[in-house]
């Protein structure tokens, strides 16, 4: 692999921009060398500046559920872009998608559209607080809920990465009202509920979780938190910004039985365009202006481009739910093989999986929550991510993420993919 023009052009970027990326994750800071820069891509592969292909496995960390440049989406948003690309008025085609959102997903009535998941898990936690009258939120350690400053507590992803998972700038008045648990410890949160009685106004969670690599809640910890909130007056948000639509139809409150009352959605909504969403019953979401007194608003919040492609994406996903089975089989097929190579070459190791979303973290525990998740080997997930780059695998490039297969994909991919794993070790 040659990737000469690519840290051309990351050199060129560190001029403009901080750390020469939008978003810290993609800077390569967790694994070293420079990040490659994409030319364009179709179906499971991406194409670099330097005429590289990689068979791609985050998928724009997850949304692309059905390939890159899926021909359905991108010409709802051609159509629609000529069109004109943003009135601030409304339009038909918002209506349509929260429709067919709200026929998809359980436990919802209606849904507002805002430009990303910071934005929906922002406006949810705000909305629950209105709700309940009450200021206290618990969450996550691991748990990344986007930028939002009462998120960056013991926040997973870039925030952990790059070793400030509580970010300077978040002042002690917001800090103290978002208090930590661990996951999958349920005694920790009723313990923190019990020590903060009437005060807490939401537990906001992802179901399961991909910002520490993939973590799967245990029955007796998802269904207790739902027991404990209803117990409490919590209301439980569900952050599905990956899982939503991808772990099928309903998501995560489907997969795993479990009724969250305020779900976050983003990514998989617009197809790939900036979007984010929130959604709740009717008596929950009432209380949202202009029906009510909690303020929530965006310019370029329902972009008709944003929501023809997420109608498009949508629309193939409801029609053909079969996809979520061929989904989950090929990551099935990708952990056996992965896990048969490292096996055969004693490589200690943990592989997570839930449906399309599948981690490989080096160590000899279970990986459970963000303490467990964090003993893996650093060194041999830099060797491995380099060596799968070099032969033309595009995995996070980090350990504290998940793996987000499309459906693209095709079983010889896969078998490259763990003939590549092979090589590497
Ligand atoms: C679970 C979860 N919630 C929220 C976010 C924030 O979304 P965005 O990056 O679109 O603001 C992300 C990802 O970035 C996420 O993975
Ligand atoms: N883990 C994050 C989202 O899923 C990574 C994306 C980002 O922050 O750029």
């Amino acid at each position: 692999m040659r990737y000469q023009r690519s840290s051309a052009l990351f050199s060129e970027a560190k001029k403009y921009i901080p750390g020469g990326v939008n978003s810290p994750v993609r800077a390569f800071k967790a694994v070293g060398g420079d990040p490659i820069f994409i030319k364009e891509a179709k179906g499971a592969y991406l194409y670099d500046e330097d005429g590289n292909y990689y068979i791609d496995y985050i998928a724009s960390w997850g949304p692309l559920i059905l390939g890159h440049a899926h021909k359905p989406v991108l010409e709802a948003v051609i159509e629609k872009a000529k069109k004109g690309t943003s009135f601030g008025i409304p339009t038909e085609i918002e209506t349509e998608l929260a429709k067919l959102a709200v026929s998809m997903v359980p436990n919802i009535d209606k849904i507002r559209f805002v430009n990303s998941g910071t934005e929906a898990c922002m406006s949810a936690v705000r909305l629950a607080r209105g709700y309940t009258a009450r200021d206290k939120i618990i969450k996550f350690a691991g748990c990344y809920h986007g930028h939002s400053d009462s998120f960056l507590i013991q926040a997973g992803s870039g925030a952990v990465t790059f070793g400030s998972p509580n970010s300077p700038g978040v002042t002690q008045g917001t800090a103290k009202d978002t208090l930590l648990a661990n996951y999958n410890d349920l005694d920790g949160v009723k313990a923190l509920v019990k020590a903060n009685q009437g005060e807490i106004a939401a537990i906001i969670i992802e179901p399961v979780a991909g910002n520490m690599g993939c973590i799967i809640p245990t029955d007796e910890f998802i269904k207790g938190l739902r027991e404990l909130c209803t117990k409490e007056g919590i209301l439980l948000l569900f952050d599905e910004v990956m899982t939503g639509f991808r772990l099928g139809k309903g998501g995560a409150q489907e997969a795993l039985g479990v009724d969250a009352d305020i779900v976050m959605f983003g990514k998989v909504i617009g197809g790939g365009l900036p979007v984010g969403a929130f959604a709740a019953r009717t008596e929950i979401m009432s209380h949202l202006a202009p029906e009510g007194p909690v303020y929530q608003a965006g310019t370029l919040s329902g972009n008709p481009l944003a929501m023809s492609a997420g109608l498009a994406m949508l629309t193939e996903l409801n029609t053909k739910p079969e996809t979520f089975i061929s989904l989950a089989e090929k990551t099935e097929f990708l952990h056996k093989g992965i896990a048969e190579v490292l096996n055969e070459k004693g490589i200690a190791h943990q592989i997570n999986r839930f449906g399309s979303m599948i981690s490989v973290h080096f160590c000899d525990d279970p990986v459970v929550d963000f303490e467990s998740s964090a003993k893996g080997n650093n060194d041999t997930f830099k060797n491995y991510f380099h060596g799968m780059l070099d032969q033309g695998i595009y995995l996070p490039p980090s350990a504290f993420e998940s793996y987000f297969l499309n459906d693209a994909i095709s079983y010889s991919d896969l078998a490259k993919t763990i003939e590549a794993v092979s090589k590497v070790f």
